[in-house]
């Protein structure tokens, strides 16, 4: 037979088997055609493109000041203290480039005089005045740049903290909406950005001062110099405002690559998928497409740079022309016996401190425009998140002896079926509940509203008397206890794996018992630290436990807390034989005391229930038990288990 078109055919490698037999075996695809390139992706967290695109000195110079602003409420929440240093020596700077500008233009006059020693006798207070000024200047620069030293760390880590923090305390309905990991990204930005606006809002509120002293001598020495000094800013300012966005298109066209790029690099290097990627050869495609991806990035920035070099260039001309301008202007008013030489020598000198400053305006300027709107996600994201932190009520609730479904239903934001249709049901204490269904039923969907996760779009879900709806959620969950599909392998000590979520009790005594009914108490004894181990492998020092082994700990967890409502989630998918049933026997003899839900597609399990309800395609189709339901003709029930049986 041929090999397709363009695909060679796969070699057979002769190998010697058992009983001196020749065994013939494909061999691995060594020189299999390269696959087309990885798509292009589009990150749908660029909002700020046609900002950027759009924006004209007007634009700039109307955000800059909310940007400035919400730098400066950042600031004054982490540290006041090394805030108001830091506008306090921007201030003295100001007033120091002012006196010693007003220094010189005292001094060279008198330098002027026609016997030098005599000029310089009586020019040297001024002389010492003008560099004190600048020692001082330079000094407040220095201690600026300390306090901003020591304020960005803080703001980082508030800025990281509220963000992370809100995460953890967002509704899950947020994570639901449409472009939320997108906001969430963009939000991460702003709080990274948030310690370079810290400096850049210096070095621009620094140019602003040096400016406005700058300006002030030259209007005092002749208002047309003035008028040079501010006609220069156009160009200075179109050409920052163009390099900017030459950046920034280089920065948009290239996040997309450098984000997926960030996310595969964690896949191809964590321990986790290092079996898989190795065993199935996965290597050189993985590597081609980092690579591609690579070259993405590699190529869209250099062919960012000739633009760049050609607006940097073109600005830098227009910036000399300008420079010469405000110089050949002090000479145009010498010759035209408007002002004096000496006058027209400190005219130059504050031209010069005053284009000094206009660079630093227009740049930092064009970067906080960039930044301040990665800032403004940040804020948006904080206040929108906050907004669902608080959405909930107030009612805190107890224990629930009843947990009722009133016709409770749900759908997410993203999809136009609904998830779970309205359903009437009704959980007792001391009963076991099994929730079967095939994938995508809507089991997990129930158990988010049965815990208080999510609260129904249309009916209620109460737990005694109470609408979770109109309920503190923290009062709600300090009685759930949940196992979820995929739980964490925390990256913690054996210890806080187990007891994690719930304040500790004094002595280890609840954590080895708790070990000992979910049959992990032999792993633990194995364990080089036992309680104390870390359970990370990627950690140094860390220890790795099997699939199986890792869903012993989040039941552990589970039933430390020795909750009211207990709610696993396939909670033993993983687990052999043995600790399956170890989990099932202690779930029935915990079960007096509490609602006990289990989901589960091992149908022999469902037996231990005491009732089994069924869904199908988000409706309760069947309920009962077990063996009713299994006898029943047509149930679903007794398809699934004849099907499980059938292998
Ligand atoms: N976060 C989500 N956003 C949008 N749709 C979702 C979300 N989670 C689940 N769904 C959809 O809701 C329906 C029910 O999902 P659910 O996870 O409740 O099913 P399940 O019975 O637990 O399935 P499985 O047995 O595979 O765990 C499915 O169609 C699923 O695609």
């Amino acid at each position: 037979m041929t090999a397709p078109r363009g695909e060679k055919a796969t070699p057979v490698v002769e190998i010697a088997g058992g009983l001196g037999r020749t065994v013939s075996l494909p061999a691995a695809r060594d020189g299999a055609p390269q696959p087309a390139a990885p798509p292009e992706l589009d990150y749908n967290g660029r909002r700020h493109r046609r900002a950027m695109d759009d924006a004209t000195l007007m634009d700039m110079a109307r955000r800059i000041p909310r940007a400035l602003a919400q730098t400066a409420r950042l600031a004054w929440s982490v540290d006041r203290r090394m805030a108001a240093t830091i506008v306090g020596c921007q201030l003295l700077s100001g007033v120091a480039t002012a006196v010693m500008l007003g220094a010189v233009a005292r001094a060279l006059p008198r330098l002027a005089a026609s016997d030098p020693r005599d000029g310089l006798t009586h020019a040297w207070p001024a002389l010492a005045v003008a560099i004190v000024a600048m020692a001082g200047g330079a000094a407040m620069w220095i201690i600026a740049d300390w306090a901003t030293r020591r304020l960005n760390p803080k703001i980082a880590s508030a800025a990281d903290l509220t963000l992370v923090d809100l995460h953890m305390r967002a509704d899950l309905f947020a994570y639901d909406t449409e472009g939320f990991s997108d906001r969430s990204q963009a939000a991460e930005i702003g709080s990274l950005r948030a310690v370079d606006l810290a400096d850049d809002a210096k070095t621009l509120t620094n140019g602003l001062v040096q400016l406005a002293s700058a300006a002030t001598v030259l209007t005092s020495l002749h208002p047309l110099l003035l008028g040079v000094l501010l006609l220069s800013v156009i160009p200075r300012g179109m050409g920052g405002v163009i390099a900017a966005r030459i950046d920034y298109r280089v920065h948009d066209r290239t996040l997309s690559a450098r984000t997926v790029r960030g996310m595969m690099r964690w896949w191809l290097t964590t321990a986790d998928l290092a079996d898989e990627l190795r065993a199935n050869t996965m290597r050189p495609y993985l590597h081609f497409w980092y690579r591609t991806m690579c070259d993405r990035v590699e190529g869209r920035e250099l062919e960012g740079a000739r633009p760049y070099l050609l607006v940097t260039l073109l600005a830098a001309s227009l910036a000399g022309v300008f420079t010469l301008g405000m110089w050949a202007s002090p000479a145009a008013l010498v010759l035209a016996g408007a002002m004096s030489a000496a006058l027209a020598g400190t005219a130059v000198v504050a031209s010069r401190t005053a284009g000094r400053a206009l660079n630093s305006i227009v740049r930092y300027g064009a970067v906080m425009f960039h930044h301040g709107l990665y800032l403004n996600d940040y804020y948006t994201f904080v206040d929108e998140v906050r907004s669902t932190v608080t959405a909930r009520g107030a009612t805190r609730v107890e224990a629930p002896r009843q947990i009722r479904f009133e016709g409770a239903g749900y759908t997410y934001p993203s999809k136009d079926a609904p998830a779970l249709h309205p359903v009437d049901l009704t959980l007792d204490r001391g009963e076991v509940v099994a929730l079967v269904g095939e994938n995508g039923a809507g089991k997990s969907t129930l158990i988010r509203l049965l815990t208080g996760l999510t609260t129904a779009g249309e009916g209620a879900v109460r737990w005694d008397d109470t609408d979770l709806a109109t309920a503190d959620a923290e009062s709600v969950w300090r009685h759930v206890g949940l196992v979820p599909q995929r739980t964490g392998r925390w990256p913690l000590a054996a210890r806080e794996n187990i007891t994690l979520g719930q304040p500790r009790e004094d002595g280890d005594d609840r954590i080895w018992a708790v070990a000992n009914r979910v049959g992990m108490d032999d792993t633990l004894h194995g364990l080089p630290g036992r309680l104390d181990t870390l359970l990370a492998r990627s950690v140094w020092g860390g220890h790795e436990l099997s699939g199986g082994q890792w869903q012993r700990p989040a039941c552990a967890r589970a039933m430390y807390r020795g909750p009211a409502v207990l709610v696993l989630d396939e909670p033993t998918s993983e687990m052999d034989a043995r600790g399956e049933h170890t989990i099932f026997r202690e779930l029935r003899e915990m079960a007096p005391d509490r609602i006990t839900i289990v989901v589960t597609h091992r149908l022999d399990d469902v037996r231990m229930a005491d009732r089994v309800v069924v869904l199908d395609q988000g409706r309760i189709r069947e309920q009962g038990r077990f063996e009713d339901l299994v006898a029943a003709e047509g149930s679903l029930l007794g398809e699934l288990h004849a099907l499980s049986k059938d292998r």
